[in-house]
């Protein structure tokens, strides 16, 4: 029979990224460094290591050249970061930072483009147009992401369609994967489906992640979904640290430690290392000074055993 979950490529570790963004004091960056360190021992096949977005905006990636400097990087291990228009990518791609993946990141919702990154979705594609071009020339692969993708927290609702079209644009432009992101985690298995069936009409599934947020604690649910229905990248954020910065209230990514449980129950060799992903996320959460939202480490914390 027709094993949908054999598809399963691998999970984008986005804590020091997105887990990281929204903390409010500003974390130092070394530990910023020992965090995707430590990740880069755990077996995950790539880390999004920080933004080059202006500082005004997102104060806590200002670090992004010394951290991009400072980390070690591992042989099969990808490093993306984001870049939103030109500016960020050439900071991104020179010496002193040496990025070697960059994300490019649009919105299904105008309202969320405007408040995220002061452009309207059509004027973001044209910025993520000259990356796609620039990063071509040198042989750097572009992720997009696409916003809102299961609801937006200006605009509520997001039809499908929506989300469709601003995927095959940025897959058009040269993006090699697109990764729909549940940005308030308003998504139920229904409307993850009822989007994806839009979306993989216009992009080949082997070209989609899925990114979802656990606000409404639905993320594992509809990550589920979305193997179902044979999606192979998950994102996912060590700790379930997170949010975004233009999402109030919105909470972090589901958690790495989460997603490893569930796929090594459903017999998926992810080649990731639950434990030392777990001892990460002991170490972020003891540096912030934050619980883990991991239901996975908070049970393995109570019992003291990991099953
Ligand atoms: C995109 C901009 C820069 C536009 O911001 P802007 O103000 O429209 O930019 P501008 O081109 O008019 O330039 C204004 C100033 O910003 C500077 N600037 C311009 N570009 C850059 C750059 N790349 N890096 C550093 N500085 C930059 C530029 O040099 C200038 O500096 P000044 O002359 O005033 O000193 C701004 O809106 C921004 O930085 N936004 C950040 C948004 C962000 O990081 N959001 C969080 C990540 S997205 C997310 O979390 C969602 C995701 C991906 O996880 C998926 C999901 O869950 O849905």
């Amino acid at each position: 029979a027709f094993n949908f979950y054999s598809l399963i490529q691998g999970i984008v570790e986005v804590g020091p990224r997105d887990g990281l963004q929204n903390e409010k004091v500003i974390v130092p960056t070394d530990i910023k460094i020992e965090l995707i360190n430590r990740l880069s021992k755990t077996g995950l096949p790539a880390i999004e290591v920080t933004s080059f977005v202006s500082s005004k905006w997102v104060p806590q990636m200002a670090d992004h050249k010394e951290v991009m400097r400072g980390i070690e990087r591992h042989p099969g291990v990808q490093y993306p970061v984001l870049t939103p228009n030109l500016q960020g990518f050439h900071s991104a791609v020179s010496i002193a930072a040496g990025a070697t993946e960059v994300s490019v990141f649009g919105a299904a919702s105008e309202s969320f483009s405007k408040m995220n990154i002061n452009c309207s979705i059509e004027e973001s594609i044209e910025k993520f147009e000259e990356i796609a071009k620039s990063a071509r020339n040198m042989d750097i692969p572009v992720r997009g992401y696409v916003s809102c993708a299961l609801g937006c927290p200006y605009e509520g609702n997001i039809i499908p369609a929506k989300v469709a079209e601003v995927s095959k644009r940025l897959y058009s432009m040269g993006c090699y994967e697109i990764s729909l992101g549940d940005t308030v985690g308003v998504g139920t298995p229904g409307s993850m489906k009822r989007m994806l069936e839009a979306v993989m009409k216009e992009i080949p599934l082997s070209a989609l992640a899925v990114h979802c947020h656990d606000t409404y604690g639905q993320a594992l649910a509809n990550i589920l979904t979305a193997i179902q229905m044979g999606v192979a990248v998950v994102d996912s954020s060590v700790a379930g640290l997170g949010g975004c910065p233009y999402a109030k209230g919105a909470t972090g990514n589901v958690a790495t430690e989460d997603v490893i449980y569930m796929l090594n129950g459903l017999g998926i060799n992810t080649g990731v290392n639950l434990y030392t992903v777990m001892e990460t996320g002991n170490f972020i959460c003891t540096a912030l000074n934050k619980k883990t939202n991991s239901k996975v480490a908070q049970a393995s914390f109570n019992t003291g055993t990991i099953h």
